[in-house]
């Protein structure tokens, strides 16, 4: 179980002013749990990963992973970004290797385990490619496969979809959920998207601004019926997810305009 208890992160802004960037956040990854925190941009959601990550530290709270007080990064959180961080002189298959490296593998053992990872994300005939000769949602695949190669607990996700095309988009959520299926990861997922954090999340944050805070939160299992029917059309179109998607859009309107009255 991951557990992030009463969070909270204050930054030093430039012109002295102090931004209160977290205010006590608090929830739990179960095992096979995907928490997706959603909100406008500036409401900490990276400020929150970060901290998961190890990245950063909280000023108040802590966060435990199993148990273990987290403080730095390490290879039981694999984090994605949104903009891949593929070394380009690299070929898709050294790329996804490279974590195993410092994990002390030896050669074949790396090449052995990235291919297996390449598969699960769909990339086999592209190993031998380099970055450069890769889409948008290929780039990703290859960074989600890199995430997993250290087999962490945990993905971490800071928005990885959000620079591709809607479609593209709808495949990597698809290609996500299959993953998550069959690795049995828990994920900690960050998005702007109202319809992305309904389809993937089985728990959504729905956090404001200033400070940032959660505000509402959903308990779902769209994900659950996706993994179980493959029909993105059939949930995208039920009642029951429009009825959500409206709900959680007026508490999203309602808390940016608390915002601009402040
Ligand atoms: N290193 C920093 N120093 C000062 N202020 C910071 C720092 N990092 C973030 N902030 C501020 O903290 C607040 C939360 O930022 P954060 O990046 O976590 O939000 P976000 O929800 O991830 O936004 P976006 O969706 O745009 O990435 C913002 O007001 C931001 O300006």
């Amino acid at each position: 179980m991951l557990q992030v208890d009463h969070a909270s992160v204050f930054f030093a802004a430039r012109d002295g002013r102090t931004v209160h960037a977290l205010d006590r956040v608090s929830f739990n990854i179960p095992e096979r749990g995907i928490v997706v925190a959603l909100g406008a941009s500036g409401c900490g959601k990276s400020t929150l990963l970060n901290a998961i990550a190890g990245f950063l530290p909280l000023s108040e709270g802590k966060i435990t992973l199993d148990g273990r007080p987290v403080s730095r990064p390490g290879a039981d959180r694999g984090v994605v970004f949104q903009k891949d961080s593929l070394l380009p002189w690299k070929s898709v298959i050294d790329n996804v290797a490279l974590g195993l490296q410092f994990a002390g593998l030896g050669k074949r053992e790396r090449r052995d385990r990235a291919s297996e990872l390449l598969r699960l994300v769909g990339l086999t005939d592209f190993a031998n490619a380099l970055p450069y000769e890769l889409s948008g949602g290929m780039r990703q695949r290859v960074g989600i496969a890199r995430a997993l190669a250290t087999d962490p607990d945990i993905l971490l996700m800071d928005e990885p979809f959000g620079a591709l095309d809607s479609l593209t988009r709808e495949q990597m959520q698809e290609l996500l959920v299959s993953v998550w299926a069959r690795t049995d990861k828990r994920i900690f997922f960050i998005t702007h998207s109202i319809e992305e954090a309904l389809f993937l999340g089985t728990e959504v944050l729905v956090m404001s601004p200033r400070p940032g805070r959660v505000v509402a939160r959903f308990e779902l299992d769209f994900v659950h019926r996706f993994a179980a029917s493959g029909d993105t059309r059939a949930i995208l179109s039920s009642p029951e997810f429009g009825n959500l998607r409206d709900e959680i859009r007026a508490i999203l309107h309602s808390a940016d305009h608390v915002r601009s009255a402040a």
